[in-house]
């Protein structure tokens, strides 16, 4: 079975049904089951799979079974693994099982192995009366994957023809050796030899000048090829929705976009190479047959054999790379969250737990590197063998023609030239032939960053207008993060007058952060809609609407970088007295002053030269820098002092811009005009508040509790 390997942390199980279902015949793709069937990070129940599966045309048979039942499923079978995972049991006998784990590929496993893993409950899965067989959708062209790159044919084009100009001089060459055996010695012509000398003397000159040239250009091709295509799938990058960040580990992203360096190598070099290859194996193999067919027909042959060789091993070495990028990438990812999550790593003293968990990942993948270079060191050895064997073969027959007057000497030498030639650009072009092949996979990495569909950005000025309204309006959303899990939102709706300000209070889980999310357009909504002064998000244009926002959310991040520039954030041209007035709103501004270097203090991409509540109040500042019409702020002032929260809140009242809060803590909730609770998923209860006076004193007022109802 051919592994499909999950690119979300949570698609073990589609990975799974991809996989049994172009098992029976129905090719498919993970990312057009993604589409469909699109799920949480919190991944598929079995429920969940068996109601894929029936929407594949496959009949689901969930069972509960001992392991000594396992060799009586009927195969392939999907196994519930490790009580958060699933995998594909595609053999079982007495000495083990094989199993298919979307996670690494696929893996022999002894019964106590299965027993250790293994849940009880496996999900069998036969095509139904109503499955369709269909053939793999088509591979995904490279021009998808690279959008549009000026300059690239000219460029090419120019490569190539140095290229083949570089061979004139491979193919001359062996005549020099051919003529200075056959005419000079034999004549003792020392004329003619300085003569042979000193033209193919040029003729290297000029091979050193057009390789320089050509190193030059392929220097140039690959810089501007990197710059631009690099440049295009970070711009698409950044366009992509949060979900599919929110899905994905960190580190799988990354080693996705590293797809990007091994196809441009690909095409800069290996494409040209190839074609140059190609043309030389036909210039050689013509002079071969000229000299002798009879001699050519062994060299023919052990280049059939290498091909028959290096197609042969094309599958176990695209399964091979394939583990290995994935757990390079599992690998780095488990750094990257060491890295970042030290400190609790340290509080909890799980950094033994840590390490182990860090060597079988590190185990994994040099696994996979050795299986790869054993591979390799196979080839080279067949290689080797092969064509040494032909060499062999072909001095022997050579030096019969030679001894039967059919050859001179010279001419055997230059034939042993050509053949050599003729044999490595052959083995050349079978290689590069197979390299693309692997582009392939290369190809599929990237397509799933490079074809994700990005936010949608255009305004959709159909949309129908409430006139004359103001403010924001939220109107019976709905909102799952995948089809088949509960609703986090249902029929939720208010309306927030232009100016006011409402907090949003509610038991943890019940749904404001996505709510907030939903109003953000950073989540687009199953049902209803979000309306800004009447007219619905999409009509505006996610760029536009957030022009007119500024946000602190729950998990916001500062830069590597100065405070000033955190607060200016990524303006081109900061306005200082902006800054310190919103460093100001934000209550920050005295302590920034206080540091040595001030707003020029450098704070690290973590953010982590700042306390708790001095980092909230910079994303603060750096949200009112904006100078925003609307303001979302999900626990911004939970990290600070009842006091500084006083402090923060009146200023932001006195902004009287359009707020929403999300607060636990009640002076924050007291600084709203309005509450709205809720309970999971709907507004239940909407309340105005009734100001009160909030005394400075920080004790009395922790103890104040100004919501009315
Ligand atoms: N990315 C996600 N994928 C799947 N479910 C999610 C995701 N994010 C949140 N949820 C679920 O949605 C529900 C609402 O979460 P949300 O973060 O909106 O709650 P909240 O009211 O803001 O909670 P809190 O007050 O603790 O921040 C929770 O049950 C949560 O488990």
């Amino acid at each position: 079975m051919k592994p499909i390997l999950q690119a979300e942390a949570a698609e073990c199980g589609l990975a799974c049904l991809a996989m049994v279902a172009s098992h029976h015949g129905h090719r498919c793709s993970l990312a057009e089951l993604r589409q469909r069937f699109g799920l949480s990070l919190k991944g598929a129940s079995l429920a969940r799979l068996t109601d894929i599966a029936r929407s594949l045309g496959l009949q689901p048979r969930p069972l509960r079974l001992e392991l000594d039942d396992v060799d009586k499923l009927r195969l392939p079978c999907i196994l519930h693994w490790d009580l958060n995972h699933f995998v594909v049991l595609t053999r079982c006998g007495r000495r083990g099982a094989t199993v298919v784990d979307p996670g690494f590929g696929e893996r022999v496993l002894r019964p106590e192995e299965l027993s250790t893993h293994f849940t009880g409950v496996a999900l069998e899965l036969s095509p139904g009366h109503d499955f369709v067989r269909r053939a793999a959708p088509p591979a995904i062209g490279l021009r998808q994957l690279t959008g549009r790159i000026r300059g690239l044919g000219g460029a090419l084009a120019q490569l190539l023809g140095l290229s083949l100009a570089l061979q004139v001089f491979v193919v001359l060459a062996p005549f020099y050796l051919q003529w200075v055996i056959d005419q000079v010695l034999v004549s003792a012509d020392r004329g003619l030899l300085s003569l042979l000398a000193l033209a193919f003397g040029g003729l290297l000159l000029l091979q050193v000048a057009t390789g320089w040239v050509r190193g030059a250009a392929v220097l140039h091709l690959s810089s501007r090829l990197g710059q631009q295509w690099t440049g295009n799938v970070f711009a698409h990058l950044l366009r992509l929705p949060l979900q599919f960040f929110e899905r994905r580990q960190l580190a799988d992203v990354v080693s996705r976009l590293g797809a990007v360096q091994a196809i441009q190598r690909s095409l800069t070099t290996s494409a040209v190479e190839a074609v140059v290859d190609g043309a030389m194996a036909l210039v050689t193999l013509a002079m071969m047959l000229a000299y002798s067919p009879r001699l050519a027909m062994f060299t023919g042959v052990a280049v059939l054999v290498y091909l028959a060789m290096r197609t042969a091993t094309y599958g176990p070495l695209r399964r091979g790379t394939e583990r290995q990028l994935v757990t390079a990438a599992r690998q780095q990812g488990h750094l990257l969250e060491t890295l970042r999550g030290m400190q609790s790593l340290k509080v909890s003293g799980q950094e033994a737990s840590r390490q182990s968990a860090y060597a079988n990942l590190l185990a994994r993948t040099l696994n996979a590197e050795v299986g790869l270079a054993r591979l390799g060191l196979g080839l080279s050895g067949a290689n080797l063998a092969v064509f040494g064997l032909e060499r062999l073969l072909v001095v022997w027959f050579g030096a019969g023609l030679v001894l039967d007057g059919a050859f001179s000497v010279g001419m055997l030498v230059a034939y042993l030239a050509y053949k050599d030639q003729f044999a490595q650009r052959v083995a050349g072009l079978i290689d590069k032939g197979l390299e693309f092949r692997m582009l392939r996979l290369h190809g599929e990495r990237l397509a799933d960053v490079v074809l994700a569909p990005p936010e949608s950005d255009a305004a959709d000025t159909r949309l129908p207008e409430v006139a004359g309204e103001r403010g924001l309006r939220v109107d019976g959303l709905g909102f799952r993060y995948a089809d088949g899990e509960p609703w986090v939102l249902r029929e939720c709706g208010f309306s927030i007058g232009a100016g006011e300000c409402v907090a949003i209070v509610g038991p943890s889980g019940c749904g404001k952060t996505t709510l907030l999310k939903l109003m953000l357009g950073l989540l687009p909504a199953s049902e209803g809609q979000v309306r800004v002064d009447g007219r619905p998000l999409a009509a505006i244009g996610l760029r536009e609407f957030r022009a007119t926002v500024g946000a602190v959310m729950q998990d916001d991040t500062l830069f590597a970088g100065s405070i000033a520039d955190n607060i200016a954030f990524g303006e081109v041209d900061p306005d200082a007295t902006r800054i310190e007035a919103a460093a100001r709103l934000a209550a920050v501004h005295d302590e920034i002053v206080a540091m040595p270097m001030g707003y020029h203090s450098l704070i690290g991409d973590m953010g982590n030269s700042l306390s708790g509540g001095q980092r909230q109040r910079v994303i603060l500042a750096r949200a009112l820098y904006r100078q925003p019409r609307f303001l979302f702020l999900d626990e911004a002032t939970s990290h600070l002092d009842v006091e500084r929260e006083r402090q923060v809140n009146d200023a932001v009242r006195r902004l009287r811009i359009t707020r929403v809060i999300i607060a636990h803590r009640p002076e924050t909730i007291a600084s709203a005009d309005r509450v709205l609770v809720m309970h999971q998923g709907r507004i239940v209860a909407d309340h105005r508040v009734e100001r009160r006076p909030v005394t400075p004193d920080p004790l009395a007022a922790s103890e104040a509790s100004p919501v009315t109802a």
